[in-house]
C-alpha cells in the first residue's frame, strides 16, 4: 500500500496542517510531518474534507449502461469528491431482489472508485403493488437499509405504512419520492406563472407537499424512519420543520439543482431542464437554501439522473426527465453557500453517511479514522464543458457555466481515486 503525506492542508477550513495517510487510514496529523516513502502533496489552498455521501445516485446498471454504467457513475462520483454513493433501484431490472443489489453492490467493489450501497425497491418491479423481498435484500450481501422506489411514489398508503412497518425492525428507511401521481397527470414542469405562460401542464407544489404530510404521520404513527427525497417547495420545508418539531424520525434531502435553478428555464424548451421534481420558483429556492442552513433539510443530495441523447435530445414533452448532479454538486454547494465548510461537511458528508449508515464514511481526518476524504481547491473556477464529464451521459444543467470550486484528489480508504483533477483509473 502507498503512502502519501499532504503538506499545509486546511482540514475542513481549520488552520494548515499536514495529514499523512498511510495503511489506507489518516495515521498522523500535525506541523511537519515526515515518512520517506509517502508521495507527497502539497495542499497549500486546499481544503481537506471527509469524503461526500450521496444518498441519491442513479447509476443504470443493470440495464442501461448506454446511459451510466456502475463504473463510469463511481468515476463521476470520485472527480466529485464522493467516496460513498447509495445507488437507486429503478434499473432494469428494477432492483427489488437480493440477487440485483448484490450485483450492483459486486459491480462497485470491481470499480474500485467509490463504495456503492444499492438501495432496495420498495415495491416488486416499482409497481406499488406489492411489497418487494425487503429482509432478503436485508440480509443479503449488499445489506440493504435504505428501501425506496424513486422514479415512482409509493402512493398506496397502506403499502407505505406497511413498508414503515416492515423496515422498522432492521432500523431501515423508507426513502419516498412525494408526488401523489393524481395531481400530476400529464405534468411538464412546475405549476404557476411560467407554466401558464408557456401553456404547459403544471406540477403543482401540493403535490409533493401532500404525500409528505401523509407520510410525517405515517411515519410518526409506525415509529418508523422515513427519508424525503429531493424537497423541492417552501411548503414541504414547513411540513418537514413541523414533523421534526413533534420528533418525527425524519430526515430530507435537497438536490444542487433546486437550490440553484428556477422554472423560468423551461422557457427556453430545453429539455436539459426537464427533472422531478421540476425546477421550482425563487421563493422556494430561499426556502430551501435556508432549511439546509438551519438544518430542517439534512442533507445535499444530487439525484445524479444520466439520460442517453436520444432520450434527452427531443422535444420537451417526450425527454426523460432528470439530470447530471455528481461531477458538480460540490461547486453549486460552494456556490449558494458560500465557503462554510464545517457545514457542507455536514450537509454533504458526515449527516449522509449516518443516514445511510455507511461506516468509515462521514468522518473527519483525524488519526485512526480511514482515509475516505477529499481536496478541493477553493479559488479554481472552472467552466462546464459537457463532454469533458466523466459521465456517460451529458444532461448538465451547467452547461459553459462557469462555477467555483475544483476538486484536486480523493481518496477512498487511502487509495487516490482522483490525483490533479483527474481520475486515477
Ligand atoms: N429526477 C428525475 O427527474 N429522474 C430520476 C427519477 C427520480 O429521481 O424521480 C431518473 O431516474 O431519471
Ligand atoms: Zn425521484
Ligand atoms: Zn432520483
Amino acid at each position: 500500500m502507498s503512502s502519501y503525506l499532504i503538506r499545509n492542508v486546511s482540514v475542513v477550513g481549520a488552520a494548515p496542517t499536514d495529514l499523512l495517510l498511510r495503511d489506507g487510514v489518516v495515521a498522523d496529523t500535525g506541523a511537519g510531518l515526515s515518512d520517506p516513502d509517502a508521495t507527497v502533496i502539497d495542499g497549500t489552498g486546499l481544503v481537506a474534507l471527509p469524503g461526500l455521501v450521496d444518498l441519491h445516485t442513479h447509476l443504470r446498471e443493470p440495464g442501461r449502461e448506454d446511459a451510466e454504467t456502475v463504473e463510469s457513475g463511481s468515476r463521476a462520483a470520485a472527480l466529485g469528491g464522493y467516496t460513498a454513493v447509495c445507488a437507486m433501484a429503478n434499473t432494469s431490472p428494477v432492483a427489488d431482489t437480493a440477487g440485483v443489489v448484490e450485483q450492483v453492490w459486486r459491480l462497485g467493489r470491481e470499480a474500485g472508485l467509490v463504495d456503492v450501497q444499492p438501495i432496495g425497491a420498495v415495491t416488486v418491479g416499482l409497481a406499488g403493488e406489492q411489497l418487494a423481498e425487503l429482509g432478503a435484500m436485508a440480509d443479503s450481501a449488499a445489506r440493504v437499509r435504505i428501501f425506496s422506489d424513486d422514479g415512482h411514489c409509493v402512493a398506496d398508503p397502506k403499502l407505505m405504512r406497511r413498508a414503515l412497518e416492515y423496515v422498522k425492525a432492521f432500523d431501515g428507511i423508507i426513502a419516498q419520492h412525494a408526488e401523489e401521481p393524481r395531481l400530476t397527470e400529464g405534468a411538464q414542469m412546475h405549476e404557476g406563472e411560467v407554466s401558464t405562460r408557456l401553456g404547459l401542464t403544471g406540477w403543482p407544489a401540493v403535490a409533493e407537499e401532500a404525500i409528505i404530510a401523509r407520510d410525517v404521520l405515517l411515519a410518526e404513527h409506525v415509529g418508523s424512519r422515513l427519508h424525503v427525497c429531493h424537497v423541492s417547495t417552501a411548503g414541504s420545508v414547513e411540513v418537514l420543520r413541523q414533523a421534526k418539531a413533534r420528533g418525527v424520525r425524519v430526515t430530507a434531502e435537497v438536490t444542487p439543482h433546486h437550490l440553484l435553478l428556477t422554472d423560468e428555464r423551461a422557457a427556453s424548451y430545453d429539455p436539459v431542464f426537464k427533472v422531478n421534481p421540476p425546477l421550482r420558483t425563487a421563493t422556494d429556492i430561499a426556502a430551501l437554501r435556508a432549511a439546509l442552513v438551519e438544518g430542517v433539510i439534512d442533507v445535499v443530495a444530487t439525484d445524479h439522473a444520466p439520460h442517453a441523447v436520444e432520450d434527452k435530445e427531443c422535444e420537451w414533452a417526450y425527454a426523460r426527465p432528470g439530470m447530471l448532479g455528481l461531477e458538480t454538486a460540490l461547486s453549486i454547494a460552494l456556490d449558494v453557500l458560500g465557503p462554510e465548510w464545517d457545514l457542507i461537511a455536514e450537509r454533504m458528508s458526515r449527516t449522509p453517511a449516518r443516514i445511510a449508515g455507511l461506516e468509515g464514511h462521514g468522518l473527519d481526518p483525524a488519526p485512526g479514522v480511514p482515509a475516505n476524504l477529499t481536496l478541493v481547491d477553493p479559488a479554481a473556477r472552472r467552466t462546464i464543458e459537457p463532454a469533458e464529464l466523466a459521465s456517460r451521459s451529458r444532461n448538465t444543467p451547467y452547461a459553459r457555466m462557469t462555477l467555483p470550486g475544483r476538486i484536486v484528489a480523493t481518496f477512498l480508504r487511502g487509495e487516490p481515486t482522483v490525483l490533479d483533477g483527474k481520475a486515477v483509473k
